[in-house]
């Protein structure tokens, strides 16, 4: 990665001091993130943290009540997740919002369907060469872009969605919790998946619950506690005791040893 000259480097997305209240509650007070091209942010914290508000953000879902958000070192404004799309950040939520009954390359092009002319049919097959293409990119398998996704397994899916991404060439890739309920082998196709994210170029934000797969293939991990910063580790050096201890606001925990590895 880029993780030896991230530091000097201008970041692809910059949160800076962002606060966002739903009434009573703050659930961002502050928080500043930085996400660099090629680099894997992985956005952690227990329930409640404030991670997936910090993600609508950045996706254009919320506003933030203050603070700013910069892309390439520009202030912008993300109103609405067409604007983050036209900005180069694109999200895929948990729910995928896939159509099961149609094709893989239907899904991939799903509301940006290519067409013969601009008022003419769609272009079947040029969708489903691109289709093709990008999954290639991504080294990902489906048994054919012309399968229906109810027959593809979770990772499949996961895949196809975040390749669904790609067609609006982003920048800036969030992925919340791509690994949850994945089998074992699903998590590490879906891992390398986001290697090969990085290796494309793009700031990849991720969230998840699952400290293992964070720590293999993210570059810094970011803990939010309570709405606020709570602590910024390199994922190749940081001890999990000190990344639960920054999640749990402890100074330290005791690990059992299963959890270290
Ligand atoms: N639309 C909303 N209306 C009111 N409160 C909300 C809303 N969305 C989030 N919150 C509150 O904001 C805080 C942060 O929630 P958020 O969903 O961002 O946390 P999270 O870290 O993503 O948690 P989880 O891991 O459980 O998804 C929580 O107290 C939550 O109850």
């Amino acid at each position: 990665m880029t993780g030896e000259n991230a530091g000097t480097r201008q970041p692809v997305l910059a949160v800076r001091q962002v606060t966002k209240r739903f009434g009573a509650v703050e659930a961002l007070i502050g928080v500043d993130l930085d996400v660099h091209a090629g680099e894997v942010v992985a956005l952690v914290g227990d329930n409640g943290a404030g991670k997936s508000t910090l993600a609508k953000i950045v996706s254009g879902v919320l506003q933030p009540d203050s603070g700013q958000v910069r892309i390439a070192g520009e202030p912008v404004t993300i109103g609405s997740p067409a604007a983050a799309h036209a900005l180069g950040v694109s999200t895929v939520f948990q729910d995928l919002a896939l159509c099961e009954n149609l094709s893989v390359a239907a899904n991939i092009f799903l509301g940006r369907e290519l067409r013969v002319s601009a008022s003419g049919p769609m272009d079947l097959a040029r969708m489903e060469l691109e289709s093709t293409k990008i999954l290639r990119d991504l080294t990902v398998g489906v048994p054919s872009v012309l399968a229906p996704v109810r027959d593809l397994s979770a990772g499949q899916r996961q895949a196809v969605a975040i390749a669904r991404t790609l067609t609006t060439r982003p920048r800036i890739l969030v992925l919340d919790e791509p690994t949850a309920a994945l089998s074992v082998v699903q998590t590490a196709e879906v891992l390398m998946l986001v290697e090969r994210l990085r290796a494309m170029g793009l700031g990849v934000i991720l969230i998840s619950h699952n400290l293992a797969d964070l720590r293999s293939v993210a570059d810094r991990i970011e803990v939010l506690r309570h709405g606020r910063n709570a602590g910024s580790f390199d994922a190749a050096t940081a001890a999990p005791e000190e990344i639960i201890a920054a999640i749990a606001g402890a100074t330290r925990v005791a690990m059992p040893s299963w959890a270290r590895r």
